[in-house]
């Protein structure tokens, strides 16, 4: 048998760790003296001082091998929402984080930071200045939402302050930011296509956007203050950029910024999800013969013309946590970022 080497408080694993968010944390982590591991299925880049183990997250061999020596792990590995794959939500972000949640158990790790979604509590009607005590969602919007609820009661419930085992979920909101390969690539796709001249609703919806160095430093924050005696143990966090924004006017400022002309013409909610509802019945229907995937869905309709922002006094108060970065500065640095997407007279 393997011998086990004892865990360091300053060697961590992020699961998820080429990924977006996950490239964040790993470059904070470093700026404080943490020696970092990666596990994930790709390796996104080269850093100095990172070791990369290749693997799927729900092999326990491989992951047992990269959690040689770690006292804490950072889990932010999930399909990406847009897959709609239930059967590959659900091995990853349910049985695969069972398995990380045993595997860490196995190989010593003390504590577990899991990287959530604001989205959990999300059914696609206004929550404003949402706490972290709403009821989780009783009809999830999509299988991604679906999943995560289901991951992060596993996770917290397996805190065990007994044992030594810690537990912690942060439930970050709409990250964007450079190298953001969803946000503003999407975006900038939709508008190309001439699909970003409406506004849905009157315009006025608020919703959290939230710069991904704040939700990697909400992470940290976590980490830091997880021990046995906190109160954190257990619990879920929400971490925003504390402004939350109209909608339609940070998709205006990331559009303008790159040239690209503002949506303007102004439909109504009701109207506009209605119908978005009746095409994805039909789609529905037809999918025996005709595999559709319309842009147009009533998720993405909610999404645009509901209010979704949340409180994030908790991170405040048990944390510590302040966003690093302003929403204004926030968007200039990422709108600057994405030079290569700006539009061609
Ligand atoms: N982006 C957002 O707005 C929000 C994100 N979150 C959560 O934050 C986390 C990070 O998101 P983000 O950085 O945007 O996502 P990314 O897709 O950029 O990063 C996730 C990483 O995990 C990898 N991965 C996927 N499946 C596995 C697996 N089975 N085993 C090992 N690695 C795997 C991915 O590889 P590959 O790219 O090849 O799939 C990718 O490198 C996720 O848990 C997400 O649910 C929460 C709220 C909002
Ligand atoms: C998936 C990502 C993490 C975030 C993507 C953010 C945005 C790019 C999308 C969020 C809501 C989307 C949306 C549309 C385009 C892409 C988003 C702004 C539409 C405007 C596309 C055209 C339609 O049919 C509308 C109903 C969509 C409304 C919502």
């Amino acid at each position: 048998m393997a011998t086990r080497i004892r865990p360091s408080s300053k060697r961590c694993a992020v699961i998820g760790g080429s990924g977006f968010l996950g490239r964040y944390l790993v470059e904070q982590l470093l700026d404080r003296g943490y020696s970092v591991s990666v596990f994930d299925i790709r390796q996104g880049y080269e850093l100095p001082g990172v070791t990369f183990h290749l693997g799927d997250l729900c092999d326990k061999q491989a992951l047992l091998a990269a959690l040689q020596g770690v006292s804490l792990v950072f889990h932010c590995a999930s399909p990406a929402p847009s897959c709609d794959d239930r059967a590959l939500f659900h091995r990853v972000n349910v049985d695969g984080t069972r398995n990380v949640l045993q595997t860490c158990q196995e190989a010593g790790v003390q504590k577990v930071i899991l990287t959530s979604s604001a989205s959990v509590v999300y059914e696609g009607t206004d929550i404003k200045d949402g706490k972290e005590d709403l009821p989780y969602a009783k009809k999830p919007i999509d299988y991604y939402t679906e999943t995560k609820i289901q991951q992060e009661k596993l996770v917290l419930e397996a805190c065990d302050t007994q044992k030594g085992f810690l537990t912690v979920a942060i439930r970050p909101h709409g990250i964007f930011g450079p190298r953001d390969p969803q946000l503003v690539p999407i975006l900038v796709d939709t508008a190309k296509r001439g699909k970003m001249k409406f506004i849905i609703g009157d315009g006025t919806n608020l919703v959290d956007f939230t710069f991904v160095e704040n939700v990697a430093h909400g992470h940290i924050l976590a980490a830091e203050s997880l021990r046995p005696e906190s109160p954190i143990c257990g619990k879920a966090y929400h971490i925003t950029n504390d402004e939350p924004v109209r909608f339609w006017d940070f998709m205006s400022q990331i559009l303008v910024g790159l040239d690209y002309d503002p949506p303007k013409y102004r439909l109504p909610y009701r109207l506009v999800h209605v119908l978005a509802m009746l095409l994805w019945l039909l789609v529905l229907f037809l999918r025996p013969v005709l595999q559709l995937r319309p842009t147009f869905t009533p998720m993405r309709v909610a999404l645009a013309g509901t209010h979704h922002y949340y409180s994030c006094t908790r991170a405040k108060e048990d944390l510590g946590y302040r966003p690093l970065v302003s929403l204004k500065d926030a968007i200039t640095r990422t709108v600057n970022s994405y030079s290569h997407l700006r539009r061609v007279a």
